[in-house]
């Protein structure tokens, strides 16, 4: 396993990272092709991926905490040194976190189709995520293989990989069973539903624009002297412009009142982030910055907020 300090198996800790997209050779110490599972579930496809070839290299993409757990068993009980575990949305992960034509193939088993119109935006293949994979898949040969049991998701899938441009789509087929079982081809099998295929590769050379990108700096203002009426009344505030909002829920005081941690809520394009921004006495004047503990990305709705909360305080 690479000493890389801020991939321990699972959670990132972006205060970490100097600069992104990561280096997925230099965390896997060899320069070997990347396969992605999206949404791995139970893990069984991907274990039994890496076991069976060693020639790659394996990031699995999950929002389920629960799921990173019981693949990190997995992990361990197979002694398997060539998957790394990313606990995220994959939306916002793939963007930011891989450089153009760095990914080999995008593999994503049985997603949830959200077959109601109203819960549509929690779909994963979306246009924007469409584009960001015609950015991060290899040129030529990057693939995206997708299996569903939906039909209408297939084709719905599919007719939006053939609007974005940059794919070639075969026709979705039917197949008989996954090379290794997971555990919703299980399920869905039991009630007798059909399995369909997928398969879109990448046809061009196309960059996105990242959230990521710049400056990742510990984001902090330094104020002369804070208005605490305006502070305490900041509880409430909420603030968009420009695919960012900002809304701040809580303020915490010390009891000596040298510092406050303001509670807030974040988002950029769809992405939702909480923490503290830290509010502290210096020895001349008063320093706003993210807080330490924060595990946020410093994103710009993050480096925003910093500055919101001390233009807003300011005396
Ligand atoms: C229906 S399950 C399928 C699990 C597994 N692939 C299988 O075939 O058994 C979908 C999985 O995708 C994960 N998921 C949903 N949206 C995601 C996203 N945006 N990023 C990463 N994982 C996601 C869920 O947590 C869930 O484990």
């Amino acid at each position: 396993m690479s000493s890389y300090s801020y991939l321990q198996m699972y959670q990132i800790n972006p205060k970490d990272i100097k600069r992104y997209p990561l280096e997925w050779n230099k965390i896997f110490g060899n320069s070997n092709k990347l396969i992605v599972e999206i949404g791995f579930g139970g893990g069984e496809f991907l274990v039994s991926l890496a076991k069976e070839n060693n020639n790659y290299n394996y990031i699995g993409i999950e929002t389920s905490l629960t799921s990173c757990h019981k693949i990190k068993k997995k992990l361990f009980q197979n002694n398997l040194n060539n998957i790394q575990i990313i606990l995220e949305d994959a939306k916002f992960a793939i963007r930011e976190l891989f450089s153009d034509n760095s990914i080999n193939k995008v593999i994503v088993n049985f997603p949830c189709p959200w077959p109601k119109s109203k819960h549509a935006k929690n779909r994963l293949f979306d246009e924007k995520f469409i584009d960001t994979l015609s950015s991060v898949l290899e040129e030529v040969d990057g693939k995206v293989i997708l299996t569903t049991d939906v039909f209408w998701y297939a084709s719905d899938v599919k007719e939006k990989f053939l609007n974005n441009g940059c794919f070639e789509v075969k026709n979705i087929s039917e197949v008989n069973q996954l090379p290794f079982k997971t555990r919703y081809e299980k399920k869905w099998e039991n009630e007798g539903r059909k399995k369909y295929l997928l398969i879109a590769q990448k046809r061009c050379k196309k960059t996105i624009k990242r959230l990521l990108e710049g400056d990742f700096d510990l984001p902090h203002q330094k104020i002369k002297k804070v208005d605490f009426d305006k502070l305490q009344s900041l509880v409430g505030f909420k603030k968009s412009c420009k695919n960012k909002t900002i809304v701040i829920k809580d303020i915490y005081t010390k009891l000596d009142g040298s510092e406050y941690l303001v509670k807030v809520f974040s988002e950029d394009e769809g992405y939702i982030q909480s923490y503290f921004v830290n509010v502290s006495k210096m020895k001349e004047g008063w320093l706003i910055k993210l807080d330490d503990i924060a595990k946020a990305y410093r994103t710009p709705a993050v480096k925003e907020a910093v500055n919101i909360i001390a233009k807003e305080i300011e005396n």
